[in-house]
């Protein structure tokens, strides 16, 4: 994917293998609306470029890395230093297709606590508190990933997902929170089902995207 990547020079591409720039969609500072962080306030690094390629994906702006520009980590660490915010979420597109040694070390020195929201489908780098694995079905996680995460939030978006959740549960730690996600465009009709297997399975969760309800980003 990193090869895709369109770059003005030589220059460019070494620093986004060092993972000193990255290409950024959007940062905001918001609630986390989703899984087990939920609630909580947290400044959203939001980095550009994924090929998974969920139909339903609610970001799907973010899949072309060449339409964000690359931005300095550096420049970002100062950003959210204008907030008073605690906690940060990097999220994308995917994220784990970048280095993330550089920027979870310089936010480490600013002493806030560090989510990943990812689909597991490249390594990992980087330092985390807390690691959100969201497998999907195109592309899945590498079988490393599944032992790191912390919280392992799948979306439904029919019946059928719910044996694949419980699929997917088998790969993951015995600590690991299992929560259960309604894929938004089906809210309505997916919503009951969740709440039911949830009573019937106490071991899963139910996540909902409580920023959506909000209308906050
Ligand atoms: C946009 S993704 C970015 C991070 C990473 N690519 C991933 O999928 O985990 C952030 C979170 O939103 C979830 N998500 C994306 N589209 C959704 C939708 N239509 N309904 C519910 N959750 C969705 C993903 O599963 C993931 O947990
Ligand atoms: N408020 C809010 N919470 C979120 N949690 C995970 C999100 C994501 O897109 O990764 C997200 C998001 O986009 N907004
Ligand atoms: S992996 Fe994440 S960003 Fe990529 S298409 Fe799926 S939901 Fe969207
Ligand atoms: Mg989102």
């Amino acid at each position: 994917m990193i090869n895709e990547i369109d770059l003005a020079s030589l220059k460019e591409k070494e620093l986004l293998e060092k993972g000193l720039k990255l290409p950024i969609m959007e940062e905001f500072y918001s609630i986390q609306g989703e899984g087990y962080n939920s609630g909580k306030a947290a400044y959203f690094i939001r980095v550009g470029g994924c090929d998974v390629g969920c139909h339903w994906c609610d970001v799907k702006e973010s899949w072309n890395p060449n339409t964000h520009p690359l931005t300095d980590i550096s420049q970002i660490v100062k950003n959210i230093q204008k907030f008073p915010a605690k906690s940060i979420v990097v999220t994308g597109g995917e994220p784990t297709i970048y280095n993330l040694e550089e920027i979870t070390t310089q936010l480490l020195q600013i002493g806030v606590e560090l989510f990943l929201e990812t689909s597991g489908a490249y390594k990992l780098t980087g330092k985390w508190h807390w690691i959100c694995l969201s497998p999907k079905k195109n592309k899945l996680p590498l079988k490393e990933n599944y032992s790191l995460a912390h919280e392992l939030k799948v979306i439904i978006h029919n019946k059928h997902d719910l044996r694949w959740a419980e699929e997917q549960a088998e790969f993951v730690n015995k600590k690991c929170k299992l929560y259960l996600q309604p894929e938004w465009s089906k809210v309505d009709e997916i919503m009951p089902i969740i709440i039911d297997y949830v009573m019937e399975n106490p071991k899963w969760n139910v996540s909902l995207q409580t920023h959506k309800y909000m209308k906050i980003p």
